[in-house]
């Protein structure tokens, strides 16, 4: 295990003026308009930013707003320590360092739920125009070409769907697929709960061999990693299809490309990539281009209006409760804490490392002072401990700026 770099302020989180907000990646204006009402600085860009890029515009920052593209990486951190926390406009958090953005006392909020229909519908359509081979036959008709062909065009009534990964987008695939008649498998490293006549298979191999149709449903981790390869792919049956809406670095692009070529898959649908541009405006090249009955999608799983404003509420609704009351409920990286508000008392947030004698420490600046607790809630991980304190207002600064200077102390700030 790598040691955690822990910064050391000395000093509470300083906030002049309107809380600054930086949101990347045509983040829904519904999540705009609920930080502005709270009288946020907000500033919206259309594209992600590139790590140097970050580095640069997050200085001064309090609030960051990412998708899936915009790393978050520990040099962005280490220059923004007044960041309070970042919103991930999605539900992969793959692309923020979590572990740095938990030891410079940033949490990181998600919406776990609110694109996932999104990206199972996006899903079926593919099975049909796969089966069907749409894309081909559209092209075709576009260009005035009249190619009315069966051969290799099937139904999907009776066919097994293989998912890999069966969570809350894997689940919903699972369901809308036998309500077209599909057979439904899936691999799990978890034990899931089956819905319908959905059936678990024992291994990824065992799912490969056994599927017409096989879709990633799977975070980016270093167990998801390359996990479909040249090996996996030539386990897949002769003429079934590949689906990735999950992650681009779960599937070895080339390998796939060859599978296609060869005949031995008839056809993929890939809406994710190794490497994906930050805006609308880069170019963008893929082996895929130019098979045929490939479906090339660019990340547009959650694209969906009402997902984006979904998730624009969610996540935006998460940062204004941590910003006026500290919570972190629904933080991907960070100790759990909330408690109502106590009328009459000034809220401390401190974060701090996770070493024996710290809480003493605290509780002994505010007994010197004289101050009278009225609530705290202390929550740690094996890095941090994060303590929420309600003290009489008189007291909350000087004590706020004495445990800021406590050697241990990661972020402090009073919750205005
Ligand atoms: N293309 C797009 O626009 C979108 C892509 N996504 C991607 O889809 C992924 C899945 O989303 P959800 O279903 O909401 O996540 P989830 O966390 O509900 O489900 C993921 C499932 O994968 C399983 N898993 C993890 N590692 C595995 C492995 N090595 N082998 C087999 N199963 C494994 C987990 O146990 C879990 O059940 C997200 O992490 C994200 O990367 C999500 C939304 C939109
Ligand atoms: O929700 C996710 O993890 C996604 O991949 C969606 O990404 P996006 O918000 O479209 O950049």
């Amino acid at each position: 295990m790598s040691t955690p770099k822990f910064p050391s302020p000395s000093t509470p989180v300083s906030i002049e003026g309107p809380l600054k907000v930086l949101l990347l990646e045509n983040i829904h204006a519904s999540a705009e308009e609920m930080l502005a009402a709270e009288g946020f600085a907000v500033e919206r860009l259309k594209g992600a930013l590139k790590p140097e890029e970050l580095e640069e515009r997050i200085q001064g920052v309090h609030l960051l707003g990412i998708r899936s593209k915009t790393n978050v990486w520990e040099p962005a951190l280490a220059k923004a320590p007044n960041l309070l926390a970042v919103g991930a406009f999605c539900i992969g958090t793959n692309q923020v360092d979590l572990k740095s953005a938990n030891t410079h006392g940033v949490p990181v909020f998600n919406a776990p739920f609110s694109n996932t229909r999104s990206v199972a519908e996006l899903v079926i359509a593919e099975i049909v125009m796969l089966t069907r081979q749409l894309g081909d036959r559209n092209r075709e008709v576009h260009a005035g070409q009249w190619r009315k062909v069966a051969t290799g065009s099937h139904e999907v009534r009776g066919k097994t769907l293989g998912i890999v990964g069966y969570g809350h987008i894997g689940t919903q695939v699972g369901v809308l697929a036998e309500s077209m008649g599909m057979r439904v498998l899936f691999y799990d490293v978890m034990t899931k709960l089956p819905l319908g006549n959905s059936r678990p298979t024992a291994t990824l191999h065992e799912l490969l061999e056994n599927s017409d149709f096989v879709t990633l449903h799977v975070p980016a981790t270093p167990s998801t990693e390359w996990m479909i390869g040249a090996a996996e792919l030539s386990r897949m049956r002769k003429g079934s299809c590949l689906i990735n809406a999950s992650r681009g670095t779960v599937v070895d692009i080339p390998a796939l490309a060859k599978a296609l070529q060869s005949g031995h898959l008839s056809g993929a649908a890939v809406d994710v990539y190794p490497t994906e541009p930050e805006t609308n405006s880069d170019g963008f090249a893929t082996e895929l281009q130019g098979l045929s009955n490939v479906i090339l999608t660019p990340h547009i799983g959650g694209s969906t209006e009402e997902a984006q404003a979904s998730i624009g509420k969610e996540v935006a609704t998460s940062l204004i409760k941590f910003v006026r009351s500290g919570a972190t409920t629904g933080a991907v990286n960070f100790p759990q804490v909330e408690t109502p508000l106590i009328p009459k008392t000034h809220r401390i947030l401190n974060v701090h490392r996770n070493t024996p004698g710290v809480l003493r420490d605290i509780n002994k600046i505010v007994s010197d002072l004289n101050a009278n607790i009225h609530a705290q809630v202390l929550s740690t991980d094996a890095n941090i401990g994060y303590l929420v304190m309600d003290l009489d207002q008189d007291v909350a600064n000087p004590v706020c700026n004495a445990i800021a200077g406590l050697t241990t102390d990661i972020k402090t700030r009073i919750v205005s």
